[in-house]
């Protein structure tokens, strides 16, 4: 019995190294998407986009029998991280213009 949950915890494990190099991966296109919309000169926050990522999360919760609700919590702190990250990168980069431009 304590073999197989010690199996069964080394799977846990496995599953969450992956879920964290995942969220990693999604974080580091922060910097990218932000750069692109500063160029572009359009706001961080989509709120037709977000619309969009909660019908498909719904949606693939729905095909991989996921509460629905766990599910739009995990993306709700994902993209609010995303924006934070966007958001911290604009400010460091506008003020290290700043202090190229002084
Ligand atoms: O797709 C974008 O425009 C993003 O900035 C990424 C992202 C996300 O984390 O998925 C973050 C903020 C936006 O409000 C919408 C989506």
């Amino acid at each position: 019995m304590k073999k197989k949950l010690a199996e069964i915890r080394k799977k846990i494990d496995d599953i969450d190294n992956n879920i964290l190099k995942l969220i990693a991966e999604r974080n580091s296109l922060a910097k990218d998407v932000a750069e692109i919309k500063n160029q572009l000169g359009i706001p961080i926050d989509d709120p037709d986009r977000e619309k969009y990522i909660y019908d498909r999360i719904r949606k693939l919760c729905k095909e991989h029998n996921v509460d629905e609700n766990v599910g739009i919590k995990i993306f709700q702190i994902l993209i609010e991280h995303n924006k934070a990250l966007q958001k911290k990168y604009l400010e460091e980069t506008q003020n290290k213009n700043k202090i190229f431009k002084q």
